[in-house]
């Protein structure tokens, strides 16, 4: 028996779908798709070629046509369509005039017995099992479907396309069946209810996303029927791909109309970015997503940092632009046409909106805003009061992120319009000039109680204000990692700690926004491949393959695999960035650990974080947060083996000090020159011991002054000798507290693996 499956159309005549807004065929489209037993099809003998005449098993062989086989985790189904009908009937099967609109075949498929799909299943079982091999039915049965295939392409194509049903070319469940065809491709059919096109469906089966997560679930169908939307979700939850896959459809709906073809076409999507690591990242995504379709938009990342005439030149054929605002606004105002070509897009996106408010971008987001929606010639100089009178945009607006602060979420549970002038500092005002085209967006919040991704685990290690280095060692050492991401609050704790690590042998990488963003970029990278920093002869003594140590700026959005641990050094600012920066682990499905290093300086903002962050969940779960965390839900304390931090105490004393010495000597150095051009450029002599006499103070900066003078007497020869001594340390096993008494019962495993540097003994993780 053949199932013979149709292939994804290449010529782009597959069912489109619709502009967002008016889409009345849409939601019946879904009626036309069902699940029927094998029974019920409506099977036909397949004539054989004559090479076939001998085979043994395959007399009786059967095709049917316009089926096509959905896998779903097990069990694999027939799916075929049926007329239009109305949605809560049921498809019993193909009766004798399958193309007629309006009849529903009297077949309950529901009343088709399981086994029925289970012989399916068999009968289709070569495209299930890859490992098997093939039986010698199985290779007749190919070589049949080989021989049929060719049939159909030697027929002429008017013959071909006369025999198409175009009720089954329609079928989206086909459509998502056909991907299967494709080698490593997997069943998209859980997307079908979405009611993407069967361009889009092939996509997402190539980047092998079975499912919508929940936000897509949620927001796409809105964001489809033309509605403003505003979604919170978990970090990681993929929310990219919620706005994304519908500006894309909604530019192959387009597209297929050609008017995206010419010369003249202008942008059909804004989205802004709160860091220039973001666009390129959503940039990127969109862009893997679009690599599956026949024909794709242009998608550009208008960025600070890059060449201005290379993102000037890209600007003109973009369809999709991803932009940070400091740089959009550059290009905006640099040119008129760039301006004009904006006001006509059809989806406005503020990803991460909470953050544009924070770091000075918001004045030039809020003028973006204000140049998209001006009409008239001369009203630049329109005041805030006149906001009001703005017409309703065209625009569909999506603003999206993982926290939106709980008085908007009041405020839009609300009725009305924002009326909040004189709070400029609020996301609410930002929401207000929006401009949303709907009185009210629609607000799709799929984490109400908990902020935190689910396969998060949290953890706190209390520790001295000046162990945070030893700690964080123990803590990279202890925890069986592939990539960690360290945060600080400062740029030079990024600086002092990434050769601080490096010095211990971990691959450690900086990133923080006073580098060049081609370093920036880099050091992502290398981040991402695990590229180790230092020379491949020196051992590593972490299972880590790389480190990255950021500021805030990697805590939004950043989208790295493999990152399983995430240490807060510095107690963040707030349980908004908490938030972001723990969710740079536990992404998508994947689990990770989140650690805080807690000093006692900090104690109380770590707790009322911790309070603000868990309060939803407490109250929900009507229990104490205490009770929360000790239910593996929140924040618990680690108890990490003292003894065990205080053996690798030496070596981090050491790595410091190098490191310490080399910035302090690097910098003193920078300010010894600047003195010496200085005193040159006002004809002085130049002596640098009057004129440390001079300028020795005992105010701010004093401390960091007198580092500087230590480290400039530092000799070269002492800081080799501190090298070597390090080395020594790093190539001793450290005994994690194994006695004698116990050697009879001790992991032998665990103490050949201490053998690469590490433990002679077992760790058991920060038990988390
Ligand atoms: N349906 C899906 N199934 C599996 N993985 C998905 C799906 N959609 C997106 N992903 C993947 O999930 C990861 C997280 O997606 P994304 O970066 O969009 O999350 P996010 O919600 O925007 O996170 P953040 O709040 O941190 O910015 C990405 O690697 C993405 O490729």
């Amino acid at each position: 028996m053949v199932v013979e499956k149709k292939r994804k159309r290449s010529d782009g005549q597959a069912k489109r779908p619709k502009a967002p807004g008016a889409n009345p065929k849409r939601q019946k489209t879904n009626a036309a798709k069902r699940v029927t037993s094998v029974d019920s099809l409506k099977w036909k003998s397949v004539e054989l070629p004559e090479m076939f005449d001998d085979a043994e098993g395959f007399y009786g062989l059967e095709e049917v046509e316009g089926v096509d086989i959905v896998r779903d985790g097990e069990t694999v189904k027939f799916v075929a369509a049926a007329a239009e009908s109305d949605d809560s009937e049921e498809f019993g099967g193909f009766d004798d005039a399958p193309e007629e609109a309006g009849e529903v075949p009297g077949k309950d498929a529901s009343a088709a017995p399981a086994d029925a799909v289970a012989q399916g299943a068999s009968k289709d079982s070569k495209t299930k099992d890859k490992n098997a091999k093939p039986q010698k039915g199985e290779k007749k049965e190919k070589e049949a479907k080989k021989q049929e295939q060719k049939k159909e392409k030697k027929a002429p194509k008017s013959q071909r396309s006369k025999d198409a049903d175009p009720e089954l070319e329609a079928n989206v469940f086909a459509q998502a069946a056909n991907l299967e065809d494709e080698d490593d491709d997997i069943d998209v059919s859980q997307w079908v209810p979405l009611d993407l096109s069967s361009q889009m469906l092939s996509s997402i089966g190539r980047l092998k996303f079975a499912k919508p997560t929940a936000i897509q679930t949620r927001a796409i169908p809105h964001i489809m029927n033309g509605h403003d939307v505003i979604g919170k979700a978990a970090t990681g939850s993929g929310k990219t791909l919620a706005f994304g896959i519908p500006i894309i459809e909604s530019w192959l709906a387009k597209a297929a109309t050609g008017k995206q073809a010419d010369e003249t076409r202008k942008p059909i999507a804004l989205i802004l970015s709160p860091t220039r690591e973001l666009a390129h990242q959503i940039s990127d995504h969109l862009k893997q997503l679009c690599a599956g379709l026949t024909t794709s938009p242009y998608i550009c990342s208008v960025t600070g940092g890059l060449a201005i005439q290379k993102q000037q030149r890209q600007l003109v054929k973009a369809d999709i632009i991803i932009a940070t605002p400091g740089r959009m606004w550059e290009v905006m105002s640099s040119g008129k046409s760039v301006l004009e070509s904006l006001r006509g897009i059809e989806f406005l996106v503020v990803d991460e909106a909470d953050r544009l408010l924070k770091d000075g971008q918001f004045k030039e987001a809020e003028e973006i805003l204000k140049a998209l929606d001006r009409t008239e010639p001369g009203a630049e100089e329109d005041d805030e009061e006149s906001d009001d009178e703005t017409p309703r945009s065209h625009r569909q607006t999506l603003v999206f992120s993982a926290t939106f602060n709980k008085a908007l979420q009041q405020k839009l549970a609300g009725k009305g319009r924002y009326n909040l002038l004189g709070d400029n500092e609020s996301l609410e005002y930002l929401l207000k000039k929006l401009n949303f085209r709907e009185e009210r967006p629609k607000f799709v919040d799929t984490n109400p109680v908990s902020q935190m991704a689910e396969n998060l685990k949290e953890g706190l290690i209390q520790c001295g204000d000046l162990e945070k280095d030893l700690y964080l060692y123990s803590v990279l050492l202890l925890q069986p990692t592939q990539r960690a991401l360290v945060f600080t609050n400062s740029i030079n704790t990024v600086r002092r700690l990434t050769p601080f690590l490096q010095n211990l042998n971990l691959p450690a990488f900086a990133l923080h926004s006073d580098m060049e963003q081609k370093a920036r970029l880099r050091s992502i990278e290398r981040f991402k491949a695990g590229e180790s920093a230092k020379p491949s002869s020196a051992p590593s003594v972490s299972s880590a393959s790389s480190i990255l140590i950021a500021t805030d700026v990697a805590a939004r959005g950043l989208d790295i695999p493999n990152i399983d641990l995430v240490i807060h050094y510095h107690v963040p600012r707030s349980a908004d960035d908490y938030v972001h920066r723990s969710g740079r682990t536990a992404r998508a499905a994947n689990s990770g650990v989140s650690v805080l290093l807690c000093g006692p300086k900090e104690a109380v903002p770590t707790q009322r974080l911790i309070a603000k962050v868990h309060a939803a969940a407490a109250a929900a779960a009507n229990t104490s947060r205490a009770k929360l965390a000790s239910a593996g839900v929140g924040v618990s304390t680690i108890d990490i083996d003292r003894r065990l931090v205080s053996h690798l105490r030496p070596r981090v004393v050491l790595a410091k000090k190098i490191a310490e010495t080399a910035i302090s000597k690097e910098r003193g150095a920078k300010e010894d020159d600047w003195m010496r051009n200085a005193a040159e450029e006002l004809g002085v002599e130049y002596d640098a011991d009057e004129l440390e006499q001079a300028g020795s103070w005992k105010g701010r900066g004093s401390g960091r002054k007198q580092r500087e003078r230590e480290a400039m007497e530092v000799t070269k020869a002492e800081v080799k000798q501190w090298r070597w001594e390090l080395k020594e340390l790093l190539g001793k096993r450290i005994n994690t507290g194994v006695s004698e008494k116990y050697l009879g019962g001790v992991d032998v495993d665990g103490l050949l693996r201490g053998a690469r540097g590490e433990f002679l003994g077992q760790v058991e993780g920060l038990g988390l």
